[in-house]
């Protein structure tokens, strides 16, 4: 923007402000499109003299209208021309609506059900503001479901507070400080916001009802000062300038064939520009054949849905109808191309704002896909935030040639691809239906959730892998054989034990008091059958290969389960804790004998 011309405002002086772009986030069901639904409700019942317009994704709210609900800031100099409101809530909608590599919401509506306080969404909306560094509002929604609250429609509100019982203003005060609390310890200073004073220094907590009405007022008001006082120089704007916008959606129209849903957010578009837009085959350029908005509602009866006009504003949302549109991607920027700028240079421009993916990557680490770029830098701040690496980041549906690739990963917890909102194409799912298939694929439209399930994956996992490298231990047993028990001398030698402590298992090796290992335990037998061990206490037959008895074994000799030194370091560090008592205490013996001469040993 910087070389371009300003134009003076006709309302104050200084230079034109655009509208100011606003997005709403919130954890689901908070109230989100309530809120939405009421600002727009109720600014077009605010009267003739602003009532809202209706833009193409887009609600914008003058300041008039604002003025009007709120009754305030007379006094104020405002130049801020009113707000626009991306007509789709929610995080999602706000990571993929990007401009310039960052988000294309100027501020946000963060909302919380005042009676439910912060949810996992809630605080993934926060991180997501936090990175963007986009400056926000709380929203505390539902105040009216607070117990006894006295309703009064559409009230500021200062005025509904004064009218509820103590008990009740009790209540939304010990709500507002969790809320307070609750954000402080996310670094985030807040206040409810009659209580402000320094608005560069702390978050203002609006109380609001979506369905009441009450509070909103403030809500808008404290957006506009928002604007006024921190936002300025961002919103100053060439309306003059080339058309500089971020595509909402590709959709069919009748009658007019593939159409954008564009929200322009600086500069003037007019029909029969050229202009550079990303498609998944590279950028295009293409002539604007019209522009729509939407018929106001008095025209409703107009058979054509839409009104064609010759140029538009930023910042406003506009339909674009123009050949070659087919195959545009959602969130790609759309540039119109002046006749004196280079063509080359600006499609160079619109590729690398669609292919440059801020997200840092590992030389090892997980492998993850989202379908917009916004969505894969919000996933990958919030996996980074949990210290999980990733290996590669990609924006696409999954396909068979992504899971070999994950295949590919050594590491069997890093054999992972994460699918944030972004399908599994039908090759992918062959390839992991095959019994071999090695990858562990998560899939889901929630980052929290994702990575939620992603994590108790790799705990259980390292669970099993833990459990399967215990079982492989060898664990401490101490048998003495039997009075009257040899019931054959050798090859092998059978001899009737009594487990004195620990667990015998067949396969291991015994060893003597004095550390001569005499033989391997062949098998086990109770009542003349087979059993693969025995506990402490138990009497049982053991054939035991290599030991004759007479020689290197006799009756009343006490044996110990032979363990290796590196199997007693695992056990004395890191399996202690799953040993009982009796096994302990054969494992000191064990190690008591083996120590004698090198006391190190095992260590
Ligand atoms: N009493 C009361 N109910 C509300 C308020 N806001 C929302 N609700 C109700 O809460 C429910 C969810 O509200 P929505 O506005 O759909 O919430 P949302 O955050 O947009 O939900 P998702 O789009 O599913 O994420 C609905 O039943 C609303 O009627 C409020 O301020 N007061």
């Amino acid at each position: 923007m910087g070389k371009k011309k300003k134009k003076e405002s006709q309302k104050s002086e200084g230079p034109a402000i655009r509208t100011p772009i606003v997005c709403v986030l919130g954890h689901v069901d908070h109230g989100k499109t309530s809120l939405l639904d009421w600002i727009r409700g109720s600014s077009v019942t605010a009267g003739e003299a602003g009532a809202i317009t209706q833009h193409i994704g887009a609600t914008v709210v003058p300041l008039d209208a604002i003025q009007k609900m709120s009754g305030a800031f007379e006094k104020l100099k405002v130049n801020v021309p009113g707000l626009l409101f991306i007509d789709t809530p929610g995080h999602h909608a706000f990571t993929t609506l990007r401009a310039r590599g960052g988000a294309l919401a100027d501020m946000a509506i963060l909302v919380v059900d005042i009676n439910e306080g912060f949810q996992p969404q809630t605080i993934e909306a926060l991180e997501i503001l936090r990175t963007y560094r986009t400056p926000f509002v709380v929203a505390a929604t539902k105040v009216d479901r607070i117990h006894g609250w006295r309703v009064n429609k559409n009230a500021p509100f200062r005025k509904t507070f004064e009218t509820q019982g103590d008990r009740v203003k009790m209540d939304l005060e010990n709500k507002t400080y969790e809320l307070i609390g609750t954000l402080s310890e996310k670094g985030f200073n807040c206040e409810r916001f009659d209580r402000v004073s320094d608005f560069a220094k702390n978050i203002a907590i609006v109380p609001v009802s979506g369905v009441t009405g009450e509070g909103v007022p403030d809500l808008l008001l404290m957006l506009v000062g928002l604007a006024q006082r921190y936002m300025t120089e961002a919103l100053e704007v060439s309306v003059d300038g080339p058309g500089t916008g971020t595509v909402l959606e590709v959709k069919e129209e009748r009658g007019l064939g593939m159409t954008l849903d564009v929200i322009l957010y600086d500069g003037t578009l007019s029909v029969g520009d050229e202009v550079a837009v990303a498609t998944t085959d590279g950028v295009v350029n293409t002539k604007i054949r019209s522009l729509l908005k939407p018929r106001p509602m008095s025209e409703i009866l107009v058979e054509e849905k839409f009104e064609r006009v010759k140029s538009v504003t930023a910042a406003s949302g506009i339909k674009v109808s123009a050949p070659r549109l087919e195959n545009v991607v959602a969130g790609s920027p759309l540039r119109a191309i002046p006749a004196s700028e280079d063509i080359d240079a600006i499609n160079e421009e619109v590729r690398r704002e669609v292919e440059e993916i801020h997200v840092d990557l590992s030389d090892e680490g997980i492998f993850i896909k989202a379908d917009t770029i916004g969505a894969l830098e919000a996933l990958a701040k919030e996996l980074q935030g949990h210290g999980i690496k990733i290996l590669k980041a990609e924006v696409g549906p999954v396909s068979r040639h992504d899971l070999i690739e994950v295949e590919t990963i050594k590491e069997p917890l890093n054999a992972v691809l994460l699918a944030f909102n972004t399908p599994l194409l039908p090759d992918a799912i062959e390839i992991l239906k095959q019994p071999t298939c090695k990858v562990s694929v998560f899939v889901g439209d929630v980052i929290y959730q994702l990575i939620d399930e992603y994590t108790e994956w790799v705990e259980e996992q390292k669970r099993k892998i833990e459990a399967a490298r215990f079982e492989r231990i060898i664990l401490p047993a101490k048998v003495t054989i039997l009075e009257g028990c040899v019931f054959r001398q050798s090859n092998p030698a059978v001899v009737g034990v009594r487990v004195l402590g620990g667990k015998l298992r067949s396969g291991v090796r015994l060893m003597r008091r004095d550390s001569k290992a005499v033989g391997t335990v062949k098998t086990i037998q109770v009542a003349q059958e087979n059993v693969p061990e025995a506990d402490a206490g138990a009497e049982v037959a053991v054939a035991i290969e290599g030991a004759t008895v007479g020689r290197q074994i006799n009756e009343k000799d006490d044996l110990y389960a032979y363990i290796p030194e590196n199997h007693v370091k695992v056990l004395e560090t890191q399996m202690i804790s799953t040993l009982n008592p009796g096994m302990r205490e054969v494992l000191e013996e064990y190690t008591t004998i083996r120590r004698k001469d090198n006391p190190f040993w095992g260590k």
